[in-house]
């Protein structure tokens, strides 16, 4: 079986990658290893460098067939931040494919907090008196009352990848669909 890198251990995004690569199929290892960007990036590039370093370096650290990186970020546009959400997949023969995710704006309060140089983890801590939404419904859970969880938003981009992966090189990545 096809060993697969995981750059990260959230649940919220490990549990996506076990959504669409089964592990009836792939020996899954999550792994934290460094994105080598900002603890919370602030651009589209920022965040998908994030997501390919984070690929890169999990399958390099696990000696993995596949790496997967999936990072969040914010972005800056029409004077309003948005959440958004990049995700990559690379292997050992060099294939490196990249995939975009929803994006939502966040309350003007939410927003000031990141601009004030915090996480946005961190903020939605605050915001809400929980702990750790970064590790379950996350802003993306928060502010769309549920209907789409951080979890979810990430199997859309895990997709994506699989999907790509399966036609750039091929292969079948039997998806548990
Ligand atoms: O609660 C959240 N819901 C979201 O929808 C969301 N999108 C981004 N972020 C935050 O942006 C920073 C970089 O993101 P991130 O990819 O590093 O995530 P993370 O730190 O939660 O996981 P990880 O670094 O352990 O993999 C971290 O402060 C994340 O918390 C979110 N937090
Ligand atoms: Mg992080």
């Amino acid at each position: 079986m096809k060993k697969i890198a995981i750059g990260t251990t959230n649940p919220a995004k490990v549990s996506a990658v076990q959504a669409v690569f089964s592990a009836e199929n792939y020996i899954l290892v999550p792994t934290t290893v460094s994105s080598d960007v900002a603890a919370q990036p602030f651009s589209d590039e920022e965040t998908l460098a994030g997501a390919i370093n984070r690929a890169k370096n999990a399958l390099k650290k696990e000696n993995a067939d596949i790496g997967i990186g999936l990072e969040g970020g914010v972005v800056e546009m029409n004077k309003r931040l948005w959440v958004c959400n990049w995700g990559a997949l690379v292997d050992k023969d060099g294939v490196v494919v990249s995939a975009g995710g929803a994006r939502i704006p966040l309350p003007p309060e939410v927003a000031q907090g990141v601009l004030d140089g915090k996480e946005l983890g961190d903020v939605m801590d605050e915001y809400t008196g929980m702990r750790n939404i970064r590790k379950k419904e996350g802003a993306v859970g928060i502010f769309t009352n549920s209907y789409v969880d951080r979890a979810e938003m990430f199997i859309h981009i895990v997709k994506l990848l699989a999907g790509q992966y399966e036609f750039q090189t091929n292969s079948f990545v039997k998806t548990d669909d």
